[in-house]
């Protein structure tokens, strides 16, 4: 199963999804992303991102190596294929922690995954959030402020929406969907993705 959380800069997806990770009855996997972004103090490669160049980035674009990918504020972030591929052929499922514009490039390669949009409980909030947060600077900071607008009517796309109101209670809110989710139908996707990491060689 593929699990896909998005949501607004912000919101608290790396704070929940850490959360999730952090609990002892996870046994899922998590998708480390690419970015071009320059890494944040505390940051290390390979754990928070595969943090590489333009060049590279595109380098793997153009070989078919990314799953999805967009340009959000000036730098691309993406999903590494073949990670994907070889977890879920594995057996195990993997977790993306992405923004909109990927999520809906994976939901068209991957309509069985489970789309879960995280949102803030208002705007100011998310706002707070980012500035309290210490990471960017206020003209990124209003940036990804002015791209929230955009991605927030994305939300009824999504097969979820779950409010981060509380951090414990969003994690069991996700927990509980994706414990329901795998009640459902034994998924086709590993072999699906398989198909297109085959196509894209
Ligand atoms: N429920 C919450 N209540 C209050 N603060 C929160 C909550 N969830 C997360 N935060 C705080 O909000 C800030 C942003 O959280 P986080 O970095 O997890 O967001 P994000 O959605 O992963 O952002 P980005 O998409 O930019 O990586 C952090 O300082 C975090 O501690
Ligand atoms: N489409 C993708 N978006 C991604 C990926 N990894 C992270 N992101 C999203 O980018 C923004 C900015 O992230 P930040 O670390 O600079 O704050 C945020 O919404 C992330 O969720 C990815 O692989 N693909």
């Amino acid at each position: 199963m593929l699990i896909v959380l998005s949501g607004p800069s912000g919101v608290g997806k790396g704070t929940v999804r850490k959360a999730i990770f952090d609990s002892n009855d996870n046994d899922f996997q998590y998708s480390v992303s690419m970015t071009t972004r320059k890494p944040r103090p505390g940051e290390v490669n390979g754990v928070d991102y595969y943090f590489v160049s333009k060049e590279e980035f595109e380098h793997h674009i153009q070989t078919g190596g990314m799953l999805e990918y967009a340009k959000y504020v000036d730098n691309y972030y993406g999903t590494p294929l073949k990670y994907v591929n070889e977890t879920l052929d594995s057996g195990k499922d993997v977790f993306l922690e992405i923004e909109v514009n990927g999520a809906m490039q994976v939901r068209s390669k991957v309509p069985d995954g489970v789309f879960i949009f995280l949102t803030p409980p208002d705007l100011d909030e998310l706002k707070h959030r980012l500035i309290h947060r210490g990471t960017d600077s206020m003209d990124v900071i209003n940036k990804r402020i002015h791209k929230a607008f955009g991605e927030i009517q994305m939300m009824q796309n999504y097969d979820y929406a779950v409010v981060n109101d509380e951090v414990p209670r969003a994690v069991e809110k996700i927990k509980d969907i994706i414990r329901t989710e795998r009640l459902r139908v034994p998924r086709v996707m590993p072999r699906y993705l398989e198909m297109l990491g085959d196509s894209e060689k």
